[in-house]
């Protein structure tokens, strides 16, 4: 079925570069299609990575004059394209929820939650501040904050709206310039994104949307081109890593945002029916493909059965099915493959001794759904728990003590979100110290927004996005010392 939207200029399906519509070099082209269906939604433009050069040479020269503005002026195109954001929130989260497959009230929450980053930016990059520094006898030092440079961005499907925001945001309002590279599974998203970045009178070149099929070849230009200063990615660690390597050779700065394995600790004196329900959201949002899902449910002893009860009656009420149907609370997945990643992970879990409670198998609704599941009799030996999920599988694990949830929380090498429900300060304390996490939510699972560091530790990444500390991700210290005084 094609997308019906109110405004079909929102349905780009030519990549953005130097403030042009342009199709891939040679033509070629590449199908994104509706994860609820299997059908093509569209052919995107599929650039290469000569396309690439040019957008980043574009780049360097639109950022020559918008650095030079008062920061109040690009503060107010950012207003503009957050504006129009709000204008056009259900054509995005029709757009968003045809190519991802996240039921409708997902995604317009997400294009709510998108567009916060540019409002908060607007104003946040109107306070980038320098220092003076206490005076020596001859010389002053002053330090001043530059913007880092012409900025490629790598963003995934997951979040096809907010992902992006949350990079181009902060970087445009200090002045830095952006080519992207969208997840080959949800380019229209993107390109809507710049479309309205357009008429907010984004100026030609400061912000190019790179939608390929060849991912290898575009993020290869991206990372050993020298006029890119930095490289800022949400995605896999693996490909964090591999692009990590490949910034070294030209010593871009970097900012990764990787897989996460976050535990979700429930205590015995913990309020059961808010820990059941924060986990449950924390769980199965987006069908369990965030980076900050619940990844493992750790309940302690005194209340594991209980806990497990009440869990698993809540999913057995999920509505699952395609995401443009209004009573839909779950959709797809994001491809068949993902699916079968999912059904081998549960596969080896069950063979190892876990028991299937709920779900267990892929769904009879299509090749791209997953029955939400629970598992019990999971223990921290099986590589279920080792494992980031990415899926609507909930394994659900025993522990008798504070010391031995600590213990099992930081068993991974991963450290983005974490979450613990406890009624006991001192334990709060504890926890949220002792746990190797960049972020932790104490008796509360949807911790993200716009004013928060959203970021990880260990090998979940690097730089933290949203608030007042994301600006220093696309900001350099300099420092100037007058002499001769
Ligand atoms: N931290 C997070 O939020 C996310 C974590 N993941 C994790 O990663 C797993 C796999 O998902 P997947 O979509 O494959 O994630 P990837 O890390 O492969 O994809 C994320 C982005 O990186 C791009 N990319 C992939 N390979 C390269 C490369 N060599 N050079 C430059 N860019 C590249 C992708 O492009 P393209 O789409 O064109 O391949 C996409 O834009 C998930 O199951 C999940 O565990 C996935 C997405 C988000
Ligand atoms: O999965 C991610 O990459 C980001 C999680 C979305 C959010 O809560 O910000």
């Amino acid at each position: 079925m094609p997308i019906q939207l109110k405004d079909s200029g929102l349905l780009k399906t030519n990549a953005y570069i130097n403030g042009q519509w342009v199709a891939g070099e040679a033509g070629e082209t590449f199908p994104v299609i509706n994860p609820a269906t299997g059908e093509e939604l569209a052919q995107v433009a599929s650039v290469t990575a000569v396309q690439t050069k040019e957008a980043i040479n574009a780049a360097e020269k639109a950022m020559k004059a918008w650095r030079a503005l008062p920061a109040k002026e690009r503060s107010d195109l950012l207003e503009r394209w957050y504006g129009l954001i709000l204008d056009n929130q259900e054509d995005l989260a029709q757009l968003m929820t045809a190519e991802q497959g996240k039921p409708l009230f997902e995604s317009r929450g997400e294009v709510m939650y998108g567009a916060s980053f540019l409002k908060w930016f607007a104003e946040e990059g109107k306070r980038v501040y320098g220092d003076v520094l206490p005076a020596t006898q001859d010389r002053r030092s002053i330090v001043i904050k530059q913007p880092v440079g012409v900025v490629a961005a790598i963003t995934p499907w997951n979040f096809p709206n907010a992902m992006i925001t949350r990079k181009v945001a902060p970087a445009l309002a200090v002045g830095c310039a952006m080519v992207l590279k969208p997840a080959a599974e949800t380019p229209l998203s993107a390109l809507a994104l710049a479309e309205l970045g357009e008429r907010a009178g984004l100026p030609a070149g400061l912000f190019s949307v790179l939608t390929t099929a060849d991912a290898v070849a575009v993020g290869g230009e991206m990372t050993s081109n020298p006029v890119v200063k930095k490289v800022t990615f949400t995605g896999s660690t693996g490909v964090g890593k591999l692009l990590m390597k490949q910034c070294a050779d030209t010593v871009k700065r970097t900012s990764m945002e990787l897989g996460g394995n976050a535990p979700v600790i429930i205590f015995d004196d913990a309020d059961l029916d808010k820990a059941v329900a924060g986990a449950l959201v924390s769980k199965y949002r987006n069908s369990g493909q965030t980076c900050i899902c619940a990844n493992r449910i750790m309940v302690q002893a005194g209340i594991y059965d209980a806990f497990v009860e009440k869990f698993s009656a809540a999913v057995a009420e999920f509505r699952i099915g395609d995401g443009l149907e209004e009573a839909t609370t779950h959709g797809p997945v994001i491809t068949e493959k993902a699916v079968g990643d999912i059904h081998s992970k549960v596969t080896a879990a069950v063979e190892s001794g876990a028991t299937v409670v709920q779900g267990g198998q892929p769904s009879e609704l299509g090749s791209y759904f997953y029955e939400p599941t629970v598992l019990t009799n999971v223990t921290r030996d099986m590589s279920l728990f080792k494992e980031e999920i990415f899926g609507p599988v909930a394994p659900i694990f025993k522990f008798e003590t504070e010391e031995e949830a600590i213990d099992m929380a930081n068993d991974t090498e991963f450290g983005l979100a974490s979450y613990v429900y406890t009624n006991d300060l001192g334990r709060i304390w504890r926890v949220s110290e002792g746990i190797e996490y960049g972020m932790v939510g104490v008796n509360e699972t949807m911790i993200s927004s716009e004013v928060i560091p959203f970021g990880g530790v260990k090998e979940s990444g690097q730089g933290r996005e949203g608030s007042k500390y994301g600006l220093d991700d696309y900001l350099e210290t300099k420092y100037i010392c007058m002499g001769g005084l």
